[in-house]
């Protein structure tokens, strides 16, 4: 569904490449988590999945489609069909739950809309439910600044269900998280995931959480790919590689 052929990327004015000629590709049902030690080219992979990152060479394709032969509106339609949870959250602060997780439909919204907070009823209700889908428990009219980490990445979590994605990409979604609650939060993407049959990537640092999630692990380290397998693969030889020098 989503493949990659020998996709680069270099930052302007980098002496490396943050990706070197990665070939993958990924199918409907997917979890599969990334992992890699810091700078290892993690998340300018995962953006480069929905073409928020641009690549320098080679090409990403969404069903056998080139995200770059794509028009803005086909471009458009991927984003929307991807579901995005970040490390903090990216979260309204002094705006409540209900309200941050309907920012997920603006997507779908014409712009003045958006300006104007313009959401109907069946909307509202849509984000009601994304909020008991998640299992969060507070008033749905409160600040999102007063919740917890656990809760707000619950709210980003319902905001992306809301946009009924059919791929999730984590860019290190429990790092900032304890880790019960980093569990928790895993349980309930993974749930998620399989109600929807979704194709779900995500960075994680933790390979605990990752064996125990995962349906395949891939393992970067300085842009290229040095692991592509079943969790139970990735031994402890691998793990040195991995996060060694
Ligand atoms: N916008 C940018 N401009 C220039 N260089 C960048 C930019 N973003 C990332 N890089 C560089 O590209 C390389 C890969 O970075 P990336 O953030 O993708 O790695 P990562 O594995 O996600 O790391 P971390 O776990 O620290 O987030 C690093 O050397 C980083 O410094």
């Amino acid at each position: 569904m989503i493949k990659f052929e020998n996709v680069s990327v270099l930052y302007p004015g980098a002496a490396e490449p943050a990706l070197k000629n990665l070939s993958i590709h990924f199918n409907q049902g997917e979890f599969v988590c990334v992992l890699g030690k810091s700078g290892a080219g993690k998340s300018t992979f995962i953006r480069c999945i929905n073409g928020l990152q641009p690549v320098s060479e080679g090409t990403v394709k969404w069903n056998d489609k080139s995200l770059s032969e794509m028009t803005p509106k086909e471009n458009l339609e991927i984003r929307r069909k991807t579901g995005m949870i970040f490390q903090h959250f990216n979260l309204i602060p002094r705006m409540s739950v209900v309200q941050n997780i309907l920012t997920g439909l603006f997507g779908y919204k014409k712009s003045y809309e958006n300006l104007l907070g313009l959401f109907n009823s069946n909307e509202r209700m849509s984000a009601l439910e994304a909020i008991d889908q998640v299992e969060l428990t507070v008033e749905p009219t409160r600040r999102v600044e007063n919740l917890s980490g656990g809760q707000k990445q619950r709210v980003a979590i319902a905001r992306a269900l809301i946009q009924n994605p059919n791929v999730f990409l984590g860019d290190e979604p429990v790092a900032s998280l304890d880790p019960g609650t980093a569990e928790r939060i895993f349980h309930l993407l993974k749930e998620t995931h399989i109600k929807r049959n979704l194709v779900s990537i995500i960075n994680v640092h933790d390979v605990g959480l990752a064996k125990k999630f995962a349906t395949r692990i891939i393992a970067l380290k300085k842009g290229r790919l040095i692991f592509d397998g079943a969790p139970e693969k990735f031994d402890e030889k691998l793990y040195a590689e991995t996060y060694n020098q």
